[in-house]
This record gives C-alpha cells, structure tokens and sequence, in this order.
C-alpha cells in the first residue's frame, strides 16, 4: 500500500485517537482537552489557499515540496551530512522544551535548562539514537540547514518545489525565508506547546508526527512564560500534568490535530500554539521546517487580530521590563492600572 493511500485510509478512518499505519491502530494518548481535525486538502483546492489566507492551519498533502528528501533517512543522512558536527539536544525524559540560552543570564532565579545541547556528527548521532535503551538520555537532532552539509544534500535541497514556495510567500505577503531546520527525533520525542513569530511550512519526511495546534486566542488558557523567561513563548503547562486550579483556563482549551506522515506539509501560522510529537512504535521522524517572518506591518483594520493583540502585549511586557526594570513590579503596576479602572 503506497504512503498516499495509506494517509488517505488514516485520514479516512481517522477517529479521535487512533491512527491505521499499515492496517494496526496506534492509540493516540488523550490529553485533557477536545480537538477537530486539522483539514487535510489538496495543494491545488482553492480552499486551501483560503485557510493559509486566513492563516488557519490545513495539511497539505501532495505539494511535491520536499519529494528528492523523501530518501533522508538516518543512513543516507550519516552518508552525506558531511564531517560537520550538528546540533543535538538530550533529554532525560521524552520532552524536549526550547529555552533562549541568551536570556539565560539577565534571569535572575536560577534557570535549570530541561535539556543539554552537544555538537556531533551525523553517525554520532546515529549510534547514540541507534544504541538507546530505556533509562538513556533521549536525543533529538535541530540544525539549520546550511552550506556545510554534504553536496547530495546540497542537490535534493536544490530541487525542492520552490517554485510553489515562492509563489505561497509572494500570495501571502510573506517576509522573506529565514531559515530550514533540520529535525530527525526519536520515536515517542516531543516539543512541547509553544508558538513561534514566523510563519511556518513544516514538511513531513520520514515517520509519523502528531501536531496539535491551539489558535492564538487561547493565549490566556496557555499561560505562556513572561517575555523575558528563557522559557519565552513556551506555555507554562504540563500536558501530561496539567494543574487545574493555577491554570484555571485550561477548562475551556480546545485545539485542533493532524498526524501528518512522509510528503505531508502542515501550515503553523504565526502565533498559533502548537505541540509536535514523534509518534511511538512509528520509528525516529525527520522533518525540515520553512520558518517565513511576517509580512511587513499591514495597514491596521479594527478589530484588530488576535495574533496583533498578542504582538501588542508582548510590546508592553518588553516595555514595562524596560521601564521598570524589576520584573517583580510589573504585575503590581499592571494591577493598579486596571483594577477597578479597566475591569
Ligand atoms: C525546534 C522545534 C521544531 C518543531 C517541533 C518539532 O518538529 O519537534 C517546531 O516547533 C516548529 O517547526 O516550529
Ligand atoms: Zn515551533
């Protein structure tokens, strides 16, 4: 059975929680919180171009973007990822939680980084994601594509759609392409929810990931860390934890989920929260991300976005820090400026 097929049998008996790989169902773990389905169209379905419009995500599933990488599994990545070292990240457990290493020292109470970065080669990797036994440190491969990788790398790089890419950024408004990120994880990996400021293609190559998206509007049920945490744009919550009564919010949560596979492309607009895991038992993942700036700031229309109001709080934030510069005050003054006035 081609992948095609086999995607389209998923998304056509695709119930809430399971997903038919090869004819056995993989329980998806229930989280706390409902979910639709993330729709799953054809590049050329004109409804698909309205939801990337209206930045709604959509699975994309027959962009050709990334075909000549289809072949990018771990040996023919050991052979011609070069000599260089990459970036990988360790994990004592199965999340692997972004930080700002450079917001590590203006923040005061002591950081304890979730993970731990080394630099190896591509078959370093290889062997320790290979060699992993329970109790092990997981790893988690996250670089840049750049000049350093290998000349056949290089070539099927080359020959990736960016003919229909362009064409996206160019409809869209888009900024210009600011980087490809590389990531090749272990089965059962995840990255935790948290929104990013680009606006994102994100191309399924080898192995099964579930993205669980939540719109922007849910900023006050994801209790995101403060700007200038190490933890910036990560929510504060614990999926598989979750505590209730300090994020009260969470009640109300509801997001939306696809399991995209080998070929698939999933659309994460900017500002939409979103948790991306390494489906168990499926073997390791290898994804290439295309992270676009915004457009340049459109002409204001009222009402304003949700993703707009969030940029502005975030303005704020860095500006009362600015101001104030003790982070301690910031709460109190936004307090005594609201309360009873605003409220
Ligand atoms: C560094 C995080 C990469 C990715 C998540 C994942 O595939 O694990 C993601 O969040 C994004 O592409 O925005
Ligand atoms: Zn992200």
């Amino acid at each position: 059975m081609s992948v095609a097929s086999d995607q389209m049998e998923e998304s056509v008996e695709h119930k809430q929680h399971v997903v038919n790989h090869n004819h056995t169902a993989h329980h998806l773990k229930q989280y706390f919180f409902p979910t639709e389905h993330v729709p799953r169209l054809s590049a050329s379905d004109p409804l698909a171009s309205q939801l990337i419009a209206e930045e709604k995500p959509v699975v994309l599933t027959d962009t050709n973007l990334c075909d000549t990488a289809l072949k990018w599994d771990l040996d023919y990545l050991a052979q011609h990822m070069g000599s260089e070292r990459y970036m990988v990240f360790l994990s004592n457990n199965h999340k692997f939680k972004y930080y700002d290493e450079a917001k590590i020292k203006q923040y005061k109470t002591n950081f304890v980084p979730p993970t731990r970065r080394v630099d190896l080669t591509f078959p370093e990797f290889v062997k320790k994601l290979r060699e992993w036994k329970p109790g092990d440190e997981r790893v988690y491969l996250q670089q840049g594509l750049n000049n350093t990788v290998g000349q056949a790398i290089v070539m099927d790089f080359l020959q990736f759609n960016w003919q229909w890419l362009n064409m996206q950024q160019k409809n869209n408004n888009w900024g210009p392409l600011t980087s490809n990120l590389l990531l090749v994880g272990m089965e059962g990996n995840v990255t935790p929810v948290h929104y990013d400021e680009q606006q994102n293609f994100f191309s399924q190559l080898v192995g099964y990931k579930r993205c669980i998206l939540f719109a922007p509007e849910h900023y006050e049920r994801l209790y995101p860390y403060p700007v200038y945490h190490p933890h910036d744009r990560q929510s504060q919550v614990d999926f598989d934890d979750p505590d209730m009564e300090k994020f009260p919010g969470l009640k109300h949560l509801q997001g939306m989920e696809a399991v995209v596979g080998p070929g698939d492309v999933l659309y994460i607009p900017m500002y939409w929260w979103h948790q991306i895991e390494s489906l168990p038992h499926l073997g390791n993942t290898v994804s290439v991300n295309f992270w676009y700036k915004g457009g340049p700031t459109e002409k204001i229309e009222y009402p304003l976005k949700p993703r707009q109001k969030l940029a502005i709080m975030r303005n704020v934030e860095k500006m009362l820090l600015e101001a104030l510069r003790e982070p301690a005050e910031v709460g109190p003054l936004l307090r005594s400026l609201v309360l009873g006035r605003y409220t």
